[in-house]
């Protein structure tokens, strides 16, 4: 038989992930982690409100927050199919540039649970001169998480000194295959990396996570929103489990035809093209 918290951590994951294994995330975390100052195009999103509203009309499959925003308007997801996951997690731009390179814990895993959360995340910046401190970070919150029967989700992210040196970028597939693998080894439930610049690449990425579902990190805002649509159809096409994304929909003033058009691409096989036309996108 099974022990009671892995099919708790199983059925959680079903929040997120379709009967096909794959899911599209809305990320809003991006207040703390970047600043208000991310939302000034579309300022009516700073009221989590009013963007959640918009991505649960459109269908999206799981939304990630930080605990205060869960707290403030966690309750516009009561009665609907959207799995909340609760990143613990993070660091503002605020602080000195060198430091950059470090999350720190905000928020503890009894306080996902006491909000509803069906998963919990936290970032590591693998190759950072901070690496070990959010590897201890990441154990304690997945091995407690796990105890009780949550899924956690890492946001791999290499970045640091010694990559720039000898990859060059930290989008190398090498550096972002390591990532994830390093996250599938420390027990990660669900992996958030980066694109690798090719669907060749980011299938390697995938195998190295070894069953670990990969998902896309959305990135900057594309101008022409068939661009995302196309990146997101190369990343499933590698075998990805879908996108967490945050400013290609909240930086958008109307995201639900984004959204619905990338739900066709990932939940449906529809190509970016067809399913854009299908949305009136293009
Ligand atoms: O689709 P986006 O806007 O990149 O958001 C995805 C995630 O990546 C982050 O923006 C962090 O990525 P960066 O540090 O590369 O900006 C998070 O704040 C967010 O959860």
């Amino acid at each position: 038989m099974e022990s009671y918290n892995n099919i708790g951590i199983k059925r959680r994951l079903r929040r997120f992930f379709r009967k096909d294994g794959r899911a599209l995330i809305f990320a809003m975390d991006h207040g703390f982690e970047h600043g208000p100052t991310d939302f000034e195009e579309t300022w009516e999103h700073i009221n989590p409100r009013v963007i959640i509203r918009k991505v649960v009309r459109a269908g999206i499959d799981g939304v990630m927050m930080l605990p205060g925003i869960a707290r403030i308007a966690g309750d516009e997801l009561i009665g609907k199919e959207v799995g909340l996951m609760v990143k613990l997690t993070s660091k503002t731009e605020l602080r000195p540039k060198e430091e950059w390179l470090m999350q720190d814990q905000l928020g503890f895993v009894e306080d996902a649970i006491k909000l509803g959360a069906d998963a919990v995340a936290a970032t590591v910046y693998w190759g950072s001169p901070y690496e070990g401190a959010m590897m201890r970070q990441f154990a304690e919150i997945a091995s407690y998480a796990h105890d009780l029967g949550y899924p956690v989700v890492q946001f791999a992210y290499p970045r640091g000194p010694y990559i720039n040196e000898k990859y060059g970028k930290k989008e190398d597939y090498r550096v972002v295959m390591y990532g994830a693998r390093a996250a599938a080894e420390m027990g990660a439930d669900m992996i958030k990396t980066y694109w690798t610049g090719s669907r060749e690449t980011f299938a390697k990425v995938v195998e190295a996570a070894s069953g670990v579902p990969v998902l896309l990190s959305g990135g900057a805002k594309t101008s022409n929103p068939l661009d995302f649509l196309n990146l997101v159809w190369e990343v499933i096409e590698a075998g990805g489990s879908g996108a967490v994304v945050g400013r290609n929909i909240f930086q958008r003033k109307n995201p639900e035809t984004l959204i619905r058009a990338l739900l066709r691409v990932i939940h449906r096989n529809e190509g970016p093209e067809e399913a854009a036309k299908a949305e009136g996108l293009v």
